[in-house]
């Protein structure tokens, strides 16, 4: 059994996780934190009789009492890094789904993995169907390098674009490089109608209640389009890649960033 701990325990994100990992055979669930907890039960959270499994609101103090081999992270941008510091310098194996990571943080993660032989997986989105949204969306851009992308997600949600979007764009960029696009005269006459930018790539971010989380990435070729699009119509969605991270973490080499590095 792997002991492990849910960082963001009320979230919608930290809810689900909690369950999954309590009813997974192969996991044990040893406690959560959520900076909102007054010392609950697991139980509490997801529905079930009193577990015994405490929710605290100090990691360092949940680690202390629950000797955790893993900790899963769905908090917030502000949070992230500092949780995820922690864990390592605990001997905890982070797998990390909350957005927000710069490349300069995921390079200073990168470095505690290495001193330290603390494993850690990183990704913007452990639902397989994105993942391969993702990989689908590079292949496309050799052939059709002229693409756009539009993430849509419920209303709650604190970073724009989606951590899904930039990596699309990223892995897009990879294969096709910089380009610009639409008319060389273009003008905006409302700032921001044309969204934001990577690498020639706009990325237009649609916030409403009712969506969870969905992307369509548009290519445009002569007289076509092609859209790739994948919807989490629940946070299940995301299930299955975690609690497969939750279980590769202990055993991979130190840093690893993206579901698809660990799918068979
Ligand atoms: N990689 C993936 O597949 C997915 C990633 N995400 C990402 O996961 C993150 C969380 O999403 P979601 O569950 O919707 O967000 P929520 O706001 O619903 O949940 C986050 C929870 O974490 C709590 N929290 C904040 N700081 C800490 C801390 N230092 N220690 C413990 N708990 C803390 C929050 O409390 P409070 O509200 O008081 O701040 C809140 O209860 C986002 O970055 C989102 O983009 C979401 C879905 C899938
Ligand atoms: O905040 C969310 O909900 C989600 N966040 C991740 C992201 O920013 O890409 C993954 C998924 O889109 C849901």
């Amino acid at each position: 059994m792997i002991r492990v701990m849910v960082c963001g325990a009320y979230g919608k994100m930290g809810r689900e996780v909690i369950k999954a990992v309590y009813r997974d055979e192969q996991l044990s669930l040893v406690g959560a934190v959520d900076v909102k907890s007054n010392f609950d039960d697991v139980g509490d959270l997801i529905g079930v009789a009193k577990t015994g499994i405490p929710v605290g609101n100090d990691l360092q103090t949940v680690i202390n009492e629950t000797k955790p081999q893993v900790m899963v992270d769905f908090t917030n941008p502000v949070s992230v890094l500092n949780n995820i510091r922690l864990a390592i310098k605990n001997g905890v194996c982070p797998v990390v789904g909350t957005t927000g990571l710069t490349e300069n943080n995921i390079s200073e993660i990168r470095e505690l993995c290495l001193q330290t032989k603390v494993n850690a997986i990183i990704s913007p989105n452990f639902s397989v169907g994105a993942v391969l949204m993702m990989k689908l969306s590079q292949e496309a851009a050799k052939y059709l390098p002229q693409v756009e992308i539009i993430e849509l997600h419920h209303d709650q949600k604190l970073d724009a674009p989606s951590g899904t979007a930039l990596r699309t764009a990223e892995l897009i960029a990879a294969q096709r490089g910089v380009l610009r696009q639409g008319h060389p005269d273009e003008t905006e006459k409302l700032m921001g109608a044309r969204g934001a930018e990577l690498a020639g790539i706009r990325l237009h971010s649609v916030r409403l209640p009712g969506y969870v989380a969905h992307q369509e990435v548009i290519f445009g070729g002569l007289g076509q389009t092609l859209t790739i699009r994948h919807d989490s119509i629940s946070r299940e969605s995301f299930m299955p890649g975690v609690i497969l991270a939750c279980k590769k973490v202990l055993t991979v080499d130190g840093l690893i960033c993206g579901l698809e590095h660990i799918m068979e």
